[in-house]
């Protein structure tokens, strides 16, 4: 693995410059591919309404695409589209040998059953990972015991884009997960559930904290690797982290700021300048989780191609 820009002089874990890394990665994979086979992975992205926030993140994926050398389609489709054309759509792109990965980008607009259009992507091409069927696989794997490693670069199934790049964050950074207390806020499907397991296969004791949880700062306290991912501003204070602590923070929120030019800023759900003199290492928002979320999804689109040629896991 080539060593990346992982940290500044300071312990911010810098997710840009690890992104960008892998980014070089999956590029120099795409080129060998394409010499080896001829094939260009391809991944079609589906965007409903106009939220400035969704067009934004599409924007950044279609870019990223180009960038490493894989095809991307986009489909736009207004937000009074009706359910069925969505999954219309989904359906024909399931069916199209060009299409490695299918992205439905999230939020969907309230008339639409956001699970029912992501049910009808095939597993195999569900880069995004939130497919039920991937999530099965995930929380089904059991390399304990055996000779086999837990690799996410060669899963034969696709894991959520952003619980992997917190995978990466916190092993590319020098962290090692297996024997540690681990604390996931938050027990979302596309984020909460799929770290939890990730970081379970990596041989971490973990803990998942939620509404219910009584004395969530102690049980806080507790972790060496803590994973924010509730979507609340700023709701983990320095006194909930355990001195020396890994914090990776996923929460993207926007609070209004009028001293900024856009009239808000990004915070994450870590109160990163309190957290910051606790913790060992700390992501920031933005530039921490953010990037890895579409170098993830660009590798999972990769290993995707690479499955189809083989009929196996991609190697
Ligand atoms: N189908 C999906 N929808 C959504 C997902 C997802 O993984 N799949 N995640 C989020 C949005 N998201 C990707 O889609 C995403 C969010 C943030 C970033 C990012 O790099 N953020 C930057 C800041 C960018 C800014 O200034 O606005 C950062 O954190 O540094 C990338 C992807 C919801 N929907």
């Amino acid at each position: 693995m080539a060593t990346p820009s992982s940290s500044s002089a300071d312990n911010i874990i810098d997710g840009k410059a690890i992104a960008e890394t892998i980014r070089g990665e999956i590029k120099e994979e795409c080129a060998a591919l394409l010499q080896s086979s001829g094939v260009t992975p391809g991944l079609a992205v589906v965007l409903v309404g106009n939220r400035t926030d969704s067009a934004t993140y599409v924007r950044m994926k279609i870019k990223a695409c180009e960038e490493v050398g894989i095809h991307s389609f986009k489909f736009d489709f207004p937000s009074d589209v009706t359910e069925a054309d969505l999954i219309a759509k989904v359906a024909e792109l399931n069916a199209d040998p060009a299409v490695h990965g299918i992205l439905v980008q999230l939020p969907l607009p309230g008339h639409i059953h956001e699970q029912k259009v992501l049910d009808t992507i095939l597993p195999d091409k569900d880069v995004d990972g939130l497919h039920p069927l991937n999530l099965a696989q995930l929380a089904h794997t059991n390399t304990h015991g055996s000779s086999r490693k837990f690799d996410l670069k060669t899963l034969p199934y696709h894991a959520a884009c952003t619980p992997q790049g917190c995978i990466e964050l916190i092993e590319r950074s020098g962290t090692v997960i297996e024997g540690k207390e681990a604390v996931v806020i938050g027990r979302s499907n596309i984020v909460g559930i799929p770290v939890f397991l990730l970081l379970m296969q990596k041989n971490a004791t973990v803990t998942v904290i939620h509404s219910r949880t009584k004395d969530a700062s102690a049980v806080c306290k507790r972790a060496d690797i803590v994973v924010a991912a509730v979507g609340r501003a700023e709701m983990v204070k320095p006194d909930w982290i355990k001195p020396g602590a890994v914090v990776i923070d996923v929460g993207i929120n926007s609070v209004d700021d009028p001293t900024s030019k856009k009239g808000y800023r990004l915070v994450g759900d870590v109160d990163f300048a309190g957290c910051k003199a606790v913790a060992g290492k700390i992501t920031p928002v933005p530039g921490g989780v953010g990037p890895m979320t579409i170098a993830m999804l660009l590798r999972n689109t990769l290993q995707g191609a690479k499955r189809g040629l083989s009929g196996g896991n991609g190697n």
